[in-house]
């Protein structure tokens, strides 16, 4: 298969522009060519390119790559990511480090061999894709950054979340590992977002990955990355998440489900900050901040052999414990009026609620948290009803049983929504080992929960 990169080759000589042309025409899918460079203004005007091969010598009688340098130069201020190789038969290494830190991708010398040469222009597109999708990651966060850091600091009335804020922008400062405990839907994401941006990483990535949900097979290659070659699939080298969360921060979510053979790789990624990418013997060092999170009994995990003690202790020299929300009443009132607001703009509906419907809402215990006390007003909103009776908890108790002859009397949905729900009790109300033992991501798991209104978990 083609690569999709598309390319530019701006050479003088005709022959060289053709013969590069024809060989790289059979690995990507876009290639023109441009004889002089003083029209490169108006062919990035008239055509998208991602990389640009760069003759450095025009001028008959000139080799000093000053022309090449001067194009480099220009066509970054017109099109900054774009990358430019620059392809040279006069290098020297003088020549070759100004082009690089003027901005040049890579720097090949002529005659070139069409595999290295099509390797640099493979490994320029995959950066390029890369930084792409950081920086639109990146501005989506910036975007909402400072409205996350309101919400939760606005939602902390009670004393437990004040101080957990608290002592979260404590350690957010420092590069020490942080654990965040606390039970499904609490807001354990959030406060890891919340630790990043209060953190020195702020303007790096943040890249959260939710171990249970990350099939076992896919686990290193997810993480680390493939390189080109490693297996069948693999045809080009492809960056993994800890790379992508280079300079920032990794946050590795319900990192109790992680088996024991990946719990090592974790603790080699912790303890040395250096980790193999799949196929490649090499080490890479990295640097990046870990931020786990857990809503298991870890201590108890440890004691059955089911989490490595090393590991456990890597993980939790700070551990931040969000209470659950029936614990934190002054926060619950606030969540309630933020929520009844939000999916009332949302859906354009001006719910308001009864005295005695606020008062059902306060004494509700939200075995979901947060999540579920969402849930709930974005159902009441949608169906302008603020008469809770019906949802809240409404799971558990309106499953038929599972007698034989219950059973036969099932449909198909019916009996999808009895199993989820009988799984959810067995693990506890914990989704990500239920969505396990269901064969399903958590994401699909939640899409059930909500179809067969499990509100119980959800
Ligand atoms: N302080 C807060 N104010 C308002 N909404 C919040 C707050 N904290 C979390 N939420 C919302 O609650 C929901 C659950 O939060 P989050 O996903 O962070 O929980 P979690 O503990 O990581 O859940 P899980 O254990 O399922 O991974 C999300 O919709 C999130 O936006």
């Amino acid at each position: 298969m083609k690569s999709a990169a598309r390319i530019l080759i701006i050479d003088d000589d005709a022959d060289l522009r053709e013969s590069l042309a024809l060989y790289l025409k059979i690995h990507f899918s876009k290639v023109s060519v441009l004889g002089d460079p003083r029209k490169v203004h108006e062919a990035l005007n008239q055509e998208e390119y991602d990389l640009i091969l760069l003759d450095m010598n025009f001028q008959a009688g000139r080799n000093d790559g000053q022309e090449g340098l001067y194009w480099l130069k220009h066509i970054k201020e017109l099109r900054p990511e774009i990358m430019v190789l620059l392809i040279t038969a006069y290098g020297d290494i003088d020549l070759a480090i100004e082009a690089l830190k003027s901005g040049a991708s890579d720097f090949i010398l002529k005659p070139w061999q069409n595999q290295k040469l099509l390797a640099a222009l493979l490994r320029a597109y995959e950066l390029k894709s890369t930084k792409g999708k950081l920086k639109q990651f990146q501005q989506q966060q910036d975007k909402s950054g400072n409205e996350l850091i309101q919400l939760l600091e606005n939602s902390a009335r009670s004393a437990s979340s004040i101080a957990l804020l608290q002592q979260a922008r404590r350690v957010a400062e420092t590069d020490a590992q942080v654990l965040i405990r606390g039970e499904n839907g609490t807001g354990k994401s959030q406060l890891a977002r919340y630790l990043h941006l209060n953190s020195l990483r702020k303007d790096a990535p943040l890249v959260s990955v939710d171990l249970g949900a990350i099939p076992e097979n896919l686990f290193e290659a997810e993480l680390f990355g493939v390189k080109k070659g490693a297996f069948t699939d693999a045809r080009e080298d492809r960056s993994g998440l800890v790379q992508q969360a280079e300079g920032g921060s990794l946050f590795l979510d319900e990192i109790g489900n992680c088996s024991l053979l990946h719990q090592q790789k974790l603790l080699r990624l912790i303890q040395d900050q250096s980790y193999q990418i799949v196929g490649s013997p090499e080490l890479r060092h990295c640097n990046v901040r870990i931020i786990a999170a857990s809503n298991s009994d870890l201590e108890l995990a440890v004691k059955e052999g089911l989490f490595r003690q090393d590991l456990y202790y890597r993980i939790n020299t700070i551990e931040l414990k969000i209470e659950a929300l029936r614990n934190r009443q002054e926060d619950l009132e606030v969540l309630i009026d933020y929520y009844l607001d939000y999916h009332n703009r949302k859906y354009g509906r001006q719910l308001e609620l009864e005295t005695d419907q606020r008062a059902q809402l306060l004494a509700y215990t939200w075995p979901g948290n947060i999540r579920e006390l969402s849930h709930s007003l974005e159902r009441a909103v949608i169906l302008k009803d603020g008469h809770f009776e019906q949802s809240l908890g409404s799971g558990a108790s309106s499953m038929p049983g599972n007698e034989a002859s219950d059973l036969l009397s099932l449909n198909l949905e019916e009996l999808e929504a009895q199993h989820i729900h009988q799984v959810l009790n067995h693990y506890q109300g914990n989704i990500s080992k239920t969505a396990q033992h269901l064969g399903v991501n958590r994401n699909t798991l939640y899409r059930k929960l909500d179809k067969y209104q499990i509100q119980h978990e959800v």
